[in-house]
């Protein structure tokens, strides 16, 4: 199925046999979202870290280069996005060099996603993914039964519940970011070395301005709370005693030899396969639920689609719609007093408010992953299955469906 999409990720780690595997999972995750297109992936198997920024650029310019000269590139073919260990300004260099070899088209900016937004890209798409993790665990554990499945209380709520992060990266940073401004405590975060715990509540902002200035959790004071733990061991993280663990970091995080340490009730997916199979039978047979990550970090891929949307329009969402939506609203409060009902100048402020291009982003991403919850929900609990196998369910009906009801050519 082309076009296709995905992201590249930079890790010394990273194989053949796993970038296919990813590949495999975009295409049922983009089906789960409803994106229309296929799966890819790409990876390059450096550790950044060991890079000057200049290296890398170059790396990222050359790297463009062989996807373009073997037709792996472009609008109609495969779109890249940023994964483990890249960023925005690496997609930058990715549509320069591609718009380099292309001769300026006027769709390149459709070529790749996650761009600065001074480079084409989308206003939101920077925290869609990690956004899209806070939406996703919100539907899922607001349904009553997921919520009773899994030993949390009913009604259950964000700012009533505690969570542990494993990645404070690009996902793992913004849905902590979005669980602590929607009230919930975020009590451990496990970084690559080092895990800080905190049962007063992590302060998310701080922690990540600390980690950007020394690239270490060591140091870290949490404004000098008296409850702050450092912990050197990384992987101490699984083992924090809170109601959600959202595995951000890297695939294979939890495994037969270390799910019998996690004491959440809930294992939110937001890495791509951070519970392998033998690991989730543990977790299941211990009664915790494991959200997938099929659906539960679909949100970049679908912001990913705005992006390009965006860019093959050549337009910014809420550019023609935002004064006029203003206008009708003016208009309305005006008709409202004339008939004698105050509005006051705060109303006013509050209400006469259009569209922009992150309103649109945000209402598209929160539609679409609360579709994607529901739908997910709703099969497992029509077929008796759990959430991973009916999202599972989901993407391959779609997808059998699209390739069958297409036929065959010639
Ligand atoms: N970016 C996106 O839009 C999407 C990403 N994903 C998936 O989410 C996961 C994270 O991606 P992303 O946030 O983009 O990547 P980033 O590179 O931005 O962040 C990864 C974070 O994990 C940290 N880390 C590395 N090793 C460990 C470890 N052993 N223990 C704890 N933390 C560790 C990294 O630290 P350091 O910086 O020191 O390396 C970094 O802070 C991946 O599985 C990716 O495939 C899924 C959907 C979309
Ligand atoms: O935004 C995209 O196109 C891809 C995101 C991605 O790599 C993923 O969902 O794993």
């Amino acid at each position: 199925m082309s076009p296709s999409k995905g992201g590249i990720r930079y890790a010394e780690s990273v194989t053949r046999e796993e970038v296919e595997a990813l590949a495999c999972l975009m295409t049922l995750k983009c089906a789960v979202v409803e994106v229309p297109y296929g799966g890819a992936k790409g990876g390059v198997a450096i550790n950044r870290g060991d890079y000057s920024p200049a290296e890398v650029e170059r790396i990222t310019r050359r790297f463009t280069t062989e996807l373009h000269r073997r037709h792996l590139i472009g609008p109609d073919v495969d779109v890249p996005a940023p994964d483990f260990g890249t960023t925005a300004g690496d997609m930058a260099h990715i549509k320069d060099t591609y718009m380099q070899l292309e001769g300026q088209s006027v769709f390149g900016a459709a070529c790749v996603t996650g761009k600065p937004v001074g480079q084409g890209g989308i206003r939101g798409r920077e925290e869609a993914t990690g956004l899209g993790v806070y939406f996703g665990i919100r539907e899922f554990l607001s349904n009553k039964a997921v919520a009773a499945g899994a030993g949390l209380p009913t009604p259950w709520s964000v700012a009533a519940s505690t969570f542990a992060i494993q990645g404070l990266g690009n996902v793992g940073y913004w849905a902590a970011h979005f669980i602590a401004k929607n009230g919930g405590r975020v009590t451990a975060v496990g970084e690559r070395d080092g895990t800080v715990l905190d049962a007063a509540g992590v302060d998310v902002e701080a922690l990540k301005a600390h980690l950007v200035a020394h690239k270490s959790v060591a140091g870290f004071t949490n404004g000098d709370s008296p409850s702050l733990v450092l912990v050197a061991d990384p992987a101490a993280v699984l083992a924090a005693d809170v109601d959600v663990l959202i595995p951000a970091a890297l695939e294979g995080a939890i495994t037969s030899a270390n799910a019998h340490v996690v004491r959440a009730k809930v294992v939110a997916e937001a890495a791509n396969g951070p519970v392998t199979a033998a690991a989730d039978d543990v977790l299941t047979a211990r009664g915790i639920t494991v959200l997938p990550d099929l659906v539960l970090n679909a949100g970049g891929v679908l912001v990913s689609y705005f992006e390009v949307s965006k860019a093959l329009a050549g337009l910014r969402f809420g550019r023609l719609t935002q004064r006029a939506e203003e206008a009708a609203m003016e208009n309305l409060l005006s008709t409202l007093q004339n008939h004698g009902i105050t509005i006051t100048d705060r109303d006013r402020r509050r209400l006469v408010i259009g569209a922009d291009e992150r309103a649109h982003v945000y209402s598209g991403l929160e539609d679409g992953m609360c579709a994607a919850c529901g739908e997910t929900v709703k099969v497992a609990a029509e077929k008796g299955i759990s959430l991973r196998i009916a999202a599972y369910y989901t993407a391959v009906s779609r997808v059998a469906n699209a390739l069958g009801s297409r036929g065959l050519w010639p």
